[in-house]
């Protein structure tokens, strides 16, 4: 009979957590360590056993992004089970840049394929793992650290908070769909290849200009462009058209799959959707909408705010099927993070708060004066704060998406003086609305 998991002992001397660098070898095969961290995390998110190509080529981009890697191991695995080899956990973490709309993008600490065996949960290894990381990443300077969940309930005891959500969306484009003005430039088909190339080029003008962006991981291209599916191979069923502005410029793609016959209405799905200008935006909307013989169009991924209800002449056309939490954000250094960030040109005036953080990165009182749309911020311990949060909280104030009335309201920002969350969300509004478009 299997022991229950709270039979099992505590993370502790049994295991031995390694960090090491995601690596192939001069002929583009995995390392073994890269390789059994890779079979291990496909087993976590109840992936089939991979094949050794597709584990190649995995392990090419996990290199490729520079990948820092971390193992947990058995020292002593029962006879029979899985080897002293195998990963019990998995976790990465890679070096990306977070749009936050101040002089230069901030680099951020992004963490990812997080797995612990089922037989090993609940005795904490994501703990070990996750203290070890965050650790690592202040000591190396990074001033924040970023996720995106399988659960929303795991990460906010590690400080985490959501900072930028999207709206998951069923758009009916029979013809009730109509802009009530034409943007400018046009759409044509492209050979979704081409998105290998386009999309990083046209992806880095989106993130240059949106708060909560998030630079892409490298087999990001491959899936979108139709070259290397999920599961490896091909995925022939991707199509793609540019948007090209009035001097014939592409200044935006989407590239989308047919979801078969079967659907009702037909649908077309959106794989990923890169507008650099408002108009390269609506216009993608209207080709996809001009596509005959599907009556609507979903998107993961779209703006909470977006553009395109405005846009058009009946707004019900978009129907929101969730809102869903989508980066959720962890302030290492709240004196680098706060100065980084851009403010409005019309944001001006100080505010003091404090910081309860249990893993004390980001633990304090900090007061932040603001002018001629930038921050200075000074920890100040001896300073009345004006207000009081949690680390999590710090997170989703940070980039500016979440209003801090709002939390306030939820009871998660506390007003220690009447009017600071006022104050707060006067300071702290984003340069321009927050939105990412980046899952990793
Ligand atoms: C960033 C990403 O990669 S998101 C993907 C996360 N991975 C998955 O969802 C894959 C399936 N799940 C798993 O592999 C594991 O269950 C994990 C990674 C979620 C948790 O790993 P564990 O080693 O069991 O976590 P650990 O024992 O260190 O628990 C740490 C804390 O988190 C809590 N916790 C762990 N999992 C969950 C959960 N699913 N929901 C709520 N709380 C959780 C524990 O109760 C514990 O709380 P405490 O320390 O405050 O008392």
């Amino acid at each position: 009979m299997c022991m229950s998991t709270t039979e099992q002992p505590a993370f502790d001397d049994r295991y031995d957590l390694t960090v090491f660098p995601a690596a192939v070898d001069a002929g583009g095969h995995a390392d073994p360590a890269t390789a059994a961290w890779i079979q291990a995390e496909a087993q976590g998110f109840h992936d089939p056993h991979l094949a050794p190509e597709l584990v190649d080529r995995l392990a090419g981009h996990h290199a490729v992004d520079r990948k820092r890697f971390t193992s947990v191991l058995q020292r002593e695995p029962l006879a029979g089970s899985l080897g002293a080899d195998a990963p019990v956990a998995t976790f990465a973490s890679f070096d990306r840049t977070l749009q936050v709309g101040g002089a230069e993008p901030l680099p951020a600490h992004l963490i990812s394929n997080v797995t612990v065996r089922p037989t090993h949960r609940r005795r904490g290894v994501l703990r070990a793992m996750m203290t070890e990381s965050l650790g690592w990443a202040a000591a190396e300077g990074y001033a924040v650290a970023a996720l995106t969940v399988s659960e929303a309930t795991i990460y906010r005891r590690f400080g985490f908070g959501p900072a930028t959500t999207v709206h998951s969306v069923a758009v009916t484009t029979d013809a009730r769909f109509r802009l009530q003005s034409a943007p400018s430039g046009r759409c044509e088909l492209i050979d979704s290849r081409t998105l290998l190339e386009l999309g990083p080029r046209l992806f880095a003008r989106f993130h240059a200009v949106h708060p909560g962006s998030v630079d892409r991981q490298s087999k990001h291209w491959g899936r979108i462009a139709g070259t290397e599916a999920e599961k490896g191979g091909d995925d022939p069923a991707v199509r793609a058209a540019a948007h090209y502005d009035e001097a014939g410029t592409a200044d935006g793609y989407v590239s989308y799959r047919f979801g078969g016959w079967d659907s009702k209405p037909h649908t077309l799905e959106v794989l990923d959707l890169v507008a650099a200008t408002p108009d390269a935006y609506l216009g993608l909307w209207d080709f996809l909408a001009s596509v005959d013989l599907a009556e609507r169009v979903t998107w993961e991924a779209a703006p909470s705010d977006d553009p395109l209800r405005w846009a058009l002449a009946d707004w019900r056309v978009v129907s929101t099927t969730s809102l869903d939490d989508w980066l959720w954000l962890r302030v290492l250094d709240p004196v680098r993070a706060f100065e980084a960030r851009g403010y409005t040109e019309g944001a001006e005036g100080s505010l003091v708060f404090s910081v309860a953080d249990p893993l004390g990165f980001a633990d304090g009182v900090f007061r932040m004066r603001v002018a001629g749309g930038r921050a200075t911020v000074e920890r100040d311990d001896a300073a009345v704060a004006e207000l009081a949060v949690d680390a999590p909280t710090l997170g989703s104030l940070y980039l500016g998406g979440t209003d801090a009335r709002v939390l306030a309201a939820a009871g998660t920002l506390r007003e220690l003086v009447p009017g600071a969350a006022q104050k707060a969300a006067s300071l702290l509004a984003p340069v321009s609305p927050v939105w990412g478009i980046s899952h990793f």
